[in-house]
């Protein structure tokens, strides 16, 4: 028996070859690599990599070699170094693993007091003023039938497309004017001009203006040269002028488009048609009235027409006649009405927080809802509005608040917006006030915020009231004088038939019937609670027990309303002593919230 056979089965008499190995493994001529694993296997060896054996053998692979007592342990390791948990089992790895440092409380709250660089902050703007061009028509053509045998065909040539509209659309998800405000002019396309064997040219791109909800939109200045032509001509009208006659070689060049292959003195010799009356686009009667004033305070299902297009020129056939079969003429398209508009955005929260520099508002804004407001120890931190919105229904159970319907709809949110602290005499400018006011105007609720560390509660919230109230007013002699600018049109008296012989200013009139009111609700009608916070700071409770009991007065109605107005909303006032950096106390304030939701609703 040869040695090697021998040694074979005196091994194979003392071990026992596992049943996993193929056959091909237990012949003679791989004894070397199957004893190898042989002693792998009884051994329980984890080292597979350094030796051939897992390309001769890839059945034998780490997790099969993984004992079923060991491999439980070692998944549990892995998720744990995964997941950072503490959790470990100190006997599976060869290391002990190294001790992960267990969640605390303060990691919890670690983003209520982030450091001053630890925010995020997306572009905005609120204001913005746009130059809008509708655009011109197309030019009409000058073209003739030329056939074989047809030698002098009859004109075919197609008239101009219409120029683009510009449409405006307020829509959910857009939150800030700032790319509207980058561009500052939008211009709809040109028509394309028409073309021989009477095709009509293409109409000109239009423009779509996508706002955020609660834009207002106004107009500063309009060019319309039909109306300013029209006018014109009204004007001429009324003192008696004959309107300018189109005569031999006496032809408006703005207006007219000529055969390129005219002779100059064959042109000099033609007699021009009476030029068309200038025409509109029908899409023109669903503009809205001149001067736009218009709040698109709601989600738009459709865009709305804020400029039409002008109409392109007429082609060559439009001025044939029994006297000139072969017109060499047509028209150019109009020019497109040019608009100055003023957006400005009143974001539209469910809940405005209002309150002094350094308050603490976006901390709250932090504690309540996911926003990366920025946070620091210093006034006007924040400098521009910031939105967040507290979920109160992720439909994953039981909602944060008890739900009530909304019309017929169960609210699943609510959203807040944190404006730059107000200053006294804020309204009349200083700080960073008034240019922000207008966006708690539009909250439905709105949340005193007061620091009980920061001296008198029942002073500070009596300031902030003085300036919420003193903007109201200049906001209120604002849509008086929009109102009135809005009263007085633009109407010639030439139209009336009777011809005045007053002077120029007479042509103005203040047309009689009224247009419909501006409504906006007074600040002081909308719902308010006041939230006192840093309570967690010592000495503070002598400022909330006096914060509590002027509320009580001013809700009994022995005090005025802080802002001084009469009919004034103090029936549900209440406050809440909260720690924002702590997120202590803040759970009752979107049950508070929604309250006041919905009994405004
Ligand atoms: N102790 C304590 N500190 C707070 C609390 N809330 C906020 N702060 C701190 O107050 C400072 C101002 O907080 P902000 O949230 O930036 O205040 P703000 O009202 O947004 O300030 P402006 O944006 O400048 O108007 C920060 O240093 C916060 O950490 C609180 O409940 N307790
Ligand atoms: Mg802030």
């Amino acid at each position: 028996m040869p040695m090697q056979l021998r040694i074979w089965k005196l091994w194979r008499s003392r071990t026992r070859i596992p049943p996993y190995l193929p056959q091909a493994s237990r012949s003679f001529t791989n004894i070397a690599y199957v004893s190898k694993a042989c002693r792998m296997s009884s051994s329980r060896a984890y080292r597979v990599g350094e030796t051939l054996t897992p390309f001769l053998y890839p059945f034998i692979s780490e997790s099969f070699f993984v004992p079923a007592r060991c491999s439980h342990r070692f998944r549990l390791a892995s998720i744990n170094r995964r997941c950072n948990s503490s959790i470990h089992t100190s006997n599976v790895a060869q290391s002990p693993p190294v001790p992960l440092p267990e969640s605390t409380p303060n990691d919890r709250l670690a983003h209520l007091d982030p450091s001053p660089d630890n925010y995020s902050l997306t572009p905005f703007a609120d204001r913005c003023i746009l130059s809008l061009h509708a655009g011109s028509g197309g030019h009409g053509c000058v073209s003739f039938v030329r056939e074989k045998y047809i030698e002098e065909g009859p004109p075919n040539g197609g008239d101009g497309g219409s120029g683009g509209n510009i449409y405006i659309q307020a829509v959910q998800g857009e939150t800030s004017l700032h790319k509207l405000a980058r561009r500052g002019m939008i211009k709809a396309g040109r028509g394309k001009n028409g073309q021989g064997k009477l095709k009509g040219g293409e109409r000109g791109s239009d423009i779509l203006i996508t706002v955020p909800v609660g834009t207002i939109v106004r107009e500063i200045s309009r060019h319309d040269p039909i109306a300013e032509a029209e006018q014109a001509q009204w004007q001429a009208e009324w003192a008696g002028e004959s309107p300018e006659e189109e005569t031999r070689g006496n032809w408006r060049r703005d207006k007219w488009l000529v055969f390129p292959g005219l002779l100059p003195s064959k042109l000099a010799r033609i007699e021009f048609p009476k030029l068309p009356k200038a025409r509109r686009s029908h899409l023109a009667a669903i503009q809205p009235q001149a001067p736009i004033w218009l709040d698109l305070d709601k989600h738009m299902e459709a865009p709305m027409l804020l400029a039409a297009g002008a109409m392109g020129g007429l082609g060559n056939p439009h001025f044939t006649s029994q006297d000139y079969g072969r017109p060499k003429m047509a028209t150019k398209g109009d020019e497109g009405m040019r608009l100055v508009v003023q957006l400005e955005l009143k974001i539209l929260a469910d809940l405005g927080l209002v309150g002094l520099p350094n308050a603490g508002k976006s901390t709250l804004l932090r504690a309540l809802s996911n926003s990366q407001a920025r946070v620091g120890d210093w006034a006007f931190t924040t400098l521009q509005p910031n939105v967040g919105t507290v979920v109160i229904d992720d439909h994953k159970g039981r909602p944060a608040v008890a739900q009530r319907s909304r019309n017929g709809q169960h609210r699943v949110n609510f959203t807040i917006a944190d404006v730059p602290g107000l200053i006294e005499d804020a309204h009349l400018d200083k700080g960073l006030g008034l240019g922000f006011l207008r966006h708690i105007e539009r909250a439905a609720v709105l949340a005193f915020v007061i620091d009980l560390s920061a001296g008198d509660a029942v002073a500070a919230l009596k300031l902030l009231w003085k300036e919420v109230a003193e903007y109201e007013a200049i906001r209120g002699q604002e849509l008086n004088s929009e109102t009135e600018r809005r009263m007085v049109t633009w109407k010639p008296s030439g139209l009336n038939g009777s011809k005045k012989s007053s002077n120029q200013s007479d042509i103005f009139e203040a047309t009689p019937e009224p247009l419909p009111a501006i409504t906006m609700s007074p600040i002081s009608q909308k719902p308010w609670f006041v939230v006192a916070t840093k309570a967690d700071l010592p000495d503070t409770q002598s400022n909330y027990q006096a914060l509590r009991e002027y509320l009580e007065t001013v809700k009994s109605g022995k005090q005025p309303h802080p802002s001084g107005r009469k009919n004034a909303w103090t029936r549900k006032v209440q406050s809440v002593p909260i720690s924002a950096i702590r997120a202590e106390g803040i759970g009752a304030i979107p049950e508070i919230v929604i309250g006041l939701l919905d009994e405004k609703a």
